[in-house]
């Protein structure tokens, strides 16, 4: 196996630092001509190669590019070597249908180049596209691309105005007062093929002065996001994509988790230049949500890990007040969450606050504490530790100009399901505290009685069996199993029945036997009937689908 043109190229050549550049915007923007305009060197699926995108005339999957300068002073120290910074493009799609792939693009990228369309300003998909760059990266460039539609008369005056508008918008967002460069990538559009681009030189000078040291960590497991895969005859399998944590040499051993087997590392390379080790490349943050929907638990959603997106049915639990978690959130927004606060987390019970605590930051932004979920995965999917994950209404209408992305955060603790690996159990303690309540039925002698209305006629009894109960006349029973077919079920009394409870019962038997029938109707049943409480946890995860006492 060998990985080829590995974009986000970790493992370049010691003096070389690759920084790893998101072109996105919305559908038909420029961007595609904007990394042809800007690098030297394409990777195998670069430019709308694939010939569904030259068909459709859109940019369907993630293409790989690049360009290198010599490393800039700021970027220099004395105890390194490095001689050339690398910029590694990932130019994602605009299309609305196609934002699994844009979020799992954007997971890898330290900068943005958010490109707008001058014409046409901020469009559904320019929105989208700067959300999820507050989710992922730290720094964002606006390109405004096609100046040279605009008339030479007014040229300079649009530009200023589209500025202005842009960096007003921003304001409220981390990239507030960020650089605007005004480019025309293709000058003439398709039928002028040979006009050189606009700006490119202004774009390349603001790239590096914004570049910075990205933070790289080698530690942990090797976990690689695969972007494309492909045969080469002589050579293999090959497989281009980002290692998202760890690192792998030539000649380590791999496994494909999803297809649950094991391959050798034959060769790797970055743009077509051979390495020998690859390591982690994704940078972790965490910004403002726009969503405008209801986020409510138990609620399913498009969940994005990498370049994957599976649905899961996600679990709201509790609060817990961080600040070096807080994720801000506009208060409309915040005030949509459905928070159930009975859940336990590690067998520290949450503080049961129905709304989030609300804190002002220094601009008077709302931010909420963190928030707890627990997510329960259609199927299985390949998550590095720590790693990033987003959560989206991606069946939404993509023509209801709202944003679809709806959470994001840092997985925790991944709880494996034992019908795939016998070697980690679950050790998150997620339950919820119920309370089910019944009535005494019939006393079947002085430590027996018969109970009803607590469980439904279908469920499992023997679930509940050997779980502690308590009569509302104080006796402490413990439930021994089912009676009959119709949810009915005994409880053993170790102490006995106390004279109240034996009075209060025989007052009953005497009432229904007076009716011919000998097991009372719900209408015989005395004003005086005696409750049967139970108080247990039940995991929201259970795969063993036990019940928990408390
Ligand atoms: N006039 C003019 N046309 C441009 C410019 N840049 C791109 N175009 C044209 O705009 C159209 C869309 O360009 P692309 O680069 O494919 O746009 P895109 O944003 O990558 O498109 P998707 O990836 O499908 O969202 C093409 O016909 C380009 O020739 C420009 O600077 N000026």
């Amino acid at each position: 196996m060998t990985s080829e043109g590995i974009p986000s190229s970790k493992m370049a050549a010691v003096n070389m630092l690759n920084f790893n550049v998101g072109i996105l915007g919305h559908v038909d923007s420029g961007k595609t001509a904007l990394a042809k305009a800007v690098s030297t060197v394409a990777s195998t699926a670069s430019f709308d190669k694939n010939p569904q995108s030259q068909e459709r005339g859109i940019t369907l999957d993630l293409g790989f590019s690049s360009f290198c300068v010599d490393i800039p002073e700021h970027l220099k120290r004395d105890d390194d070597k490095l001689e050339t910074l690398q910029f590694t493009f990932v130019d994602c799609p605009g299309h609305a249908s196609l934002i699994k792939t844009v979020i799992g693009g954007a997971q890898v990228i330290d900068l943005m180049l958010l490109v707008i369309d001058v014409t046409k300003g901020m469009q559904t998909q320019t929105a989208e596209c700067l959300v999820i760059g507050q989710i992922t990266c730290e720094k964002m460039i606006v390109v405004l691309n096609k100046v040279d539609l605009l008339s030479d008369v007014n040229r300079q005056t649009t530009i200023e105005k589209m500025t202005k508008r842009m960096l007003k918008t921003l304001e409220s967002t981390r990239f507030a007062g960020c650089p605007v460069v005004a480019v025309a990538a293709k000058p003439g559009g398709p039928e002028a093929p040979d006009l050189e681009a606009i700006g490119i030189e202004q774009l390349v000078d603001t790239l590096k002065s914004c570049s910075f040291l990205p933070k790289r960590d080698t530690t942990g497991a090797f976990t690689y996001a695969v972007d494309h895969c492909f045969l080469i005859r002589g050579q293999g399998t090959v497989m281009t994509g980002t290692v998202l944590s760890g690192s792998v040499s030539v000649g380590d051993t791999i496994e494909i988790a999803a297809m649950k087997v094991t391959k050798k590392v034959k060769s790797m390379q970055v743009f077509r230049k051979p390495v020998s080790r690859a390591v982690q490349q994704l940078l972790l943050c965490k910004k403002v949500d726009y969503f405008r929907g209801v986020i409510s638990t138990k609620a399913k959603f498009h969940i994005t890990i990498g370049h994957e997106t599976v649905m899961a049915r996600v679990s709201f639990f509790g609060l817990h007040k961080d600040i070096n978690d807080v994720e801000k959130l506009s208060l409309d927004a915040a005030d949509r969450f459905d928070f159930s606060p009975e859940y336990v987390y590690q067998d520290e019970l949450i503080p049961t606050n129905t709304k989030p605590c609300m804190d002002a930051d220094a601009n008077g932004v709302c931010i909420p504490a963190c928030q707890f979920a627990l997510l329960q995965f259609e199927h299985q999917v390949t998550c590095p530790h720590s790693c990033l994950v987003i959560g989206s209404k991606l069946d939404t209408d993509i023509h209801a100009n709202v944003c679809r992305l709806a959470f994001h955060g840092k997985l925790l603790e991944p709880i494996v399901d034992p019908d795939y690996t016998q070697t980690l159990l679950p050790k998150v303690k997620v339950f919820k505290i119920k309370n089910k309540e019944g009535i005494v039925d019939r006393k079947v002698d002085e430590y027996t009685v018969v109970c009803r209305g607590l469980l439904k006629k279908e469920s499992k009894i023997e679930m509940f069996t050997g779980l502690k109960v308590k009569l509302s006349t104080g006796e402490d029973g413990v439930i021994e199993g089912s009676f009959g077919q119709s949810g009915k079920f005994k409880v053993r009394l170790p102490a006995g029945l106390s004279d109240t409870a034996s009075q209060l019962l025989a007052v009953r038997g005497k009432k229904t036997k007076g009716k011919g029938d000998s097991t009372p109707s719900q209408d015989s049943v005395p004003t005086e009937s005696i409750k049967v409480l139970l108080t247990f946890k039940r995991y929201v995860y259970d795969p063993k689908k036990e019940m928990i006492q408390t």
